[in-house]
């Protein structure tokens, strides 16, 4: 039982009916004899905070490669909490990044979860191998997926977060039916394939669409984005709903990358 008192919560929109039905457990209640009403046990004052936490994944796309030992170092030392890295197969997408041997190395020095964005063809094929070369969290596009939900599965049965991502051009209510099975959404705020690009407005209303499906399920996955961001489409892409941004040429652009991605998470 609950003892009177100030509690203080902290709380994802989507935990919010959890709270209270187990506040209502906690607290419990009374039925006196002449009096049939409820009677509380305790008397509490809940305070709650909406507390979401602004998450940072800067994009090693935009690195300088000729130095990737020293932008990890970089990043390590950072206030980022995932490092990006996008993978391209000149297939899927109309670009070629790195693949797992490039995954491989950078895991041997980074101190951040690697946060894996395959932008491939028939992502199954190398599920096991990503997990062996050091990622944490695997994305696959929806786009590319004839089987989603046994890909999701897959990727958690390694032991990885799985994340799944949509292209500008394909609706969030696809994910209905496996939005509370994915620890992650990544929508896609430019096409995939070239950092660099001009931020597709009509993201914000993805966002906000997204959070709105997640609480529906009571999920607690993470809405990340990608592409474009800035301190100013990041600011609204936080106030939209979104957990995690990604940004590549913002951060690694900048004079002092550790500097805007502390900026970043301060927005
Ligand atoms: O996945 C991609 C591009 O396909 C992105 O991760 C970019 O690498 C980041 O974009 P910018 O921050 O440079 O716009």
């Amino acid at each position: 039982m609950l003892k009177a008192g100030t509690y203080r919560l902290f709380y994802f929109p989507a935990d919010f009916n959890y709270i209270c039905d187990a506040f209502e457990l906690l607290v419990g209640s009374s039925t006196s004899a002449n009096n049939h009403a409820k009677k509380p046990l305790a008397t509490i004052e809940i305070i709650i905070e909406n507390y979401m936490e602004k998450l940072i994944a800067p994009s090693i796309l935009a690195s300088d490669f000729t130095r990737l030992g020293k932008e990890i170092e970089m990043l390590n030392q950072s206030d980022a909490d995932y490092i990006h890295c996008d993978v391209m197969d000149g297939v899927f997408v109309p670009n070629i990044s790195f693949g797992i041997p490039v995954i491989g190395q950078v895991n041997q020095i980074a101190q951040k979860p690697l946060d894996v964005h395959l932008m491939i063809v028939d992502p199954d094929r190398y599920i096991s191998a990503f997990k062996k070369a050091g990622a944490d969290i695997l994305t696959v596009h929806y786009e590319a997926c004839t089987h989603l939900h046994r890909t999701v599965q897959a990727i958690k049965d390694e032991g990885m977060r799985a994340s799944v991502c949509l292209n500008p051009h394909t609706p969030v209510h696809l994910l209905e039916d496996i939005v509370h099975e994915l620890d992650m959404v990544l929508l896609m705020s430019v096409n995939p394939g070239f950092g660099g690009q001009k931020f597709i407005e009509h993201t914000y209303h993805k966002v906000a669409e997204l959070r709105q499906l997640i609480e529906k399920r009571n999920a607690d996955t993470l809405i990340e984005v990608d592409g474009g961001v800035n301190y100013e489409t990041g600011k609204k892409l936080f106030e939209a709903g979104a957990n995690v941004l990604v940004a590549g040429s913002f951060v690694f652009g900048s004079d002092n990358p550790a500097e805007t991605i502390h900026n970043l998470k301060k927005l």
